[in-house]
């Protein structure tokens, strides 16, 4: 039995916990809520983010010096705006040869940094190739109910890798292993957005077709962005790629999808984020997305036709009619290019 922390009890950070406590591990869920921790350990249910009992396994805390003690890893659950100081508020106790393993999906405006490197920024001591991220097509919903689910880690120290792959594989969780921390990442951050205007979409009353050609022509910009900053384009055609659009996309669990149908049904963003209740992240990334597609001077149409509808008042119908009138073009032309960029 190994010991290993969780920061983060919302539905991902739950869900998680019940796959590393089935695998036999002590899983310490951290709480930044001291209600919810005692509510946790007394019901042994965290009802407000998974309908589900929690195995004895699970015990929750709200100390965080007190959950990480002799764990040999800690996993960070948390939305990408808290990581930061979730990170911060682990100095000087992590215990020798921990491996740090993430799996929040975002970016973050401004300093266009990754989870991997806001975390190794905020812990200069820690060795930042020892970072793990872990992602892939992983509604905690179905996770929790043991529905097979597979997902990807990386990180560029192998050991670690590995050893997050050991804690987390099981026959029902299986665990894939990549070195493209980049790639991984940014496929996981990226298709949330795509995910928002899939649901805006669908918010529209379009149909299959549409969601198609949202869910292909994503892919192909979150390739070419990820390619340009020198992500191994084949990373996105993999479980943190294709699959986590294809799941985020067409899946009801999909808050990001979910949001993105409000939108596209007319209602407000603010008043969408408060119904949700829960992180959605595509909103905070796409901003992140369109600095970085400036900068990179890279073409991303849907994800600016989403930043406006989101932060520029325009009409979903606005952005579908200028994505469809765009100049003609050879579906793959662009693509072939990087290929051959990367390959040589
Ligand atoms: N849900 C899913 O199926 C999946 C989610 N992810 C990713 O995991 C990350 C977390 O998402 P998820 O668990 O779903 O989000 P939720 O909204 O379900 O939960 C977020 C949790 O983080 C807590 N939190 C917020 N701010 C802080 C802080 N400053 N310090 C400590 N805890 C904090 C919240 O506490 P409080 O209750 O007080 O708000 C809540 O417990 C996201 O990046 C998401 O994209 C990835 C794969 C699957
Ligand atoms: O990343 C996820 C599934 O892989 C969860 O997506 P949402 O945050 O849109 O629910």
């Amino acid at each position: 039995m190994k010991k290993v922390a969780v920061l983060g009890a919302g539905s991902w950070g739950t869900a998680l916990s019940i796959v590393l406590a089935e695998n036999g591990h002590d899983v310490r869920l951290w709480s930044h809520r001291a209600e919810q921790a005692e509510e946790i350990n007394k019901t042994k249910r965290n009802d407000r983010y998974l309908d589900v009992t929690l195995p004895d396994q699970i015990t929750a805390f709200y100390n965080l010096k007190e959950a990480v003690q002799d764990v040999e890893a800690i996993v960070i659950v948390v939305p990408a705006k808290a990581i930061r100081e979730v990170a911060r508020s682990l100095t000087g106790i992590i215990p020798e040869h921990a491996t740090i393993i993430h799996a929040t999906k975002g970016i973050e405006p401004i300093t266009l940094m990754r989870v991997s490197e806001m975390i190794a920024e905020e812990l200069p001591e820690y060795p930042a190739d020892n970072i793990v991220v872990l992602s892939g097509p992983s509604h905690a919903e179905e996770v929790a109910l043991r529905h097979p689910t597979t997902v990807t880690v990386a990180a560029k120290n192998a050991d670690k890798n590995k050893h997050a792959q050991n804690l987390f594989n099981s026959d029902t969780f299986r665990v894939y292993t990549s070195q493209d921390v980049l790639g991984i990442e940014l496929g996981g951050a990226l298709k949330n957005i795509i995910a928002l205007g899939a649901g805006i979409s669908d918010g529209l009353g379009f149909g299959d077709n549409a969601k198609a050609a949202l869910i292909t022509r994503g892919l192909a910009e979150i390739t070419r962005l990820g390619t340009s900053l020198g992500a191994n384009p084949f990373s996105f055609l993999g479980l943190s790629g294709v699959g986590d659009l294809i799941v985020t996309c067409t899946s009801v669990h999909s808050r990001n999808w979910r949001a993105g149908n409000l939108l596209g049904k007319g209602h407000e963003l603010e008043a969408v984020l408060e119904e949700m209740g829960m992180v959605v992240e595509g909103v905070r990334t796409v901003k992140a997305a369109q600095q970085i597609a400036e900068k990179q001077d890279v073409e991303m149409p849907i994800t600016t036709g989403i930043y406006q509808i989101l932060f520029e008042g325009k009409k979903p119908e606005e952005v579908v009619n200028q994505l469809m009138n765009r100049d003609k073009r050879e579906e793959l032309a662009e693509l072939e290019i990087l290929l051959k960029e990367h390959d040589s």
